[in-house]
């Protein structure tokens, strides 16, 4: 596994997109079905009814078989749409099957605009977030442009908004000991890999010290 602080934040990306673009055609539906595995029997993905997911770039881990399953059993599904102005935000937008997309600035297919389909995070029930590494304390290191950072920003100053659950999606080869913490980040309640769960018990702790209360005394 790879030692993060031992790599500056830019070095790691750019290790863990390599490893992760590095997978056969082969490996990647492998793990695409492994992750489904994982998830589509579980109790947090059966019972979101709005459910916001990503289309893969960059050798991430392919949710597409639970999107159809979301879609078959009649969930909204949400992607991610970078706003015009001001560009540092991104929406969510609900699809429909087969719906035709369109390239953003970084060259990923989303929706057209369209205010009407679009919902604010806290009113979605399960977020899957890509990502480029993952510890195994609710740690995401991300493709570097604040993205969902800032979206869920209102996490970090209303604690009791819990809405959605944030799952992070990842190959298991996108592991890290353990990611520094940005004063920003928005720790995640789980990672999902093709091998299994990484719960994010960090979340606690960092919520605790965030609130400046000491839960341990020397
Ligand atoms: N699948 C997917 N969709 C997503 C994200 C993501 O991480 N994965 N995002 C999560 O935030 C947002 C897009 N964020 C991004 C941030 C930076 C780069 C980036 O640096 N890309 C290039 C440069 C490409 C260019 O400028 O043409 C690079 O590969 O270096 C890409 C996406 C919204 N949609
Ligand atoms: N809540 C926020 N408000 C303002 N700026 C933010 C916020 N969150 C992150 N940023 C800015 O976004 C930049 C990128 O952050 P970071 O490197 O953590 O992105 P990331 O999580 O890797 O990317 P992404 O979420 O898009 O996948 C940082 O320079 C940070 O200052």
């Amino acid at each position: 596994m790879i030692h993060a602080d031992t790599h500056s934040r830019p070095a790691l990306r750019r290790l863990l997109r390599a490893k992760r673009r590095a997978l056969t055609p082969a490996q990647q539906r492998q793990a695409a079905r492994c992750l489904y595995r994982q998830l589509a029997q579980h109790p947090l993905f059966r019972r979101a009814r709005h459910m916001a997911l990503y289309l893969p770039n960059d050798g991430e881990i392919d949710p597409i078989l639970l999107q159809r399953e979301a879609q078959r059993r009649g969930k909204q599904v949400y992607l991610p749409l970078l706003a015009r102005w001001p560009r540092t935000h991104m929406r969510f937008q609900r699809i429909d099957a087969g719906e035709s997309l369109q390239r953003n600035r970084f060259r990923i297919a989303e929706p057209r605009p369209q205010a009407s389909r679009q919902r604010r995070p806290w009113a979605l029930d399960l977020l899957l977030l890509p990502l480029v590494g993952f510890d195994d304390g609710g740690g995401r290191l991300g493709m570097g442009g604040g993205f969902y950072d800032r979206a869920l920003a209102y996490r970090l100053r209303h604690r009791n908004w819990q809405k959605p659950v944030l799952l992070g999606l990842a190959h298991a080869c996108q592991q890290v000991d353990r990611l520094p913490l940005e004063s920003w980040d928005v720790p995640l309640h789980a990672t999902v890999t093709d091998r299994g769960w990484h719960a994010g018990c960090r979340r606690e702790e960092l919520e605790e010290a965030r609130a400046g209360q000491h839960l341990h005394h020397a």
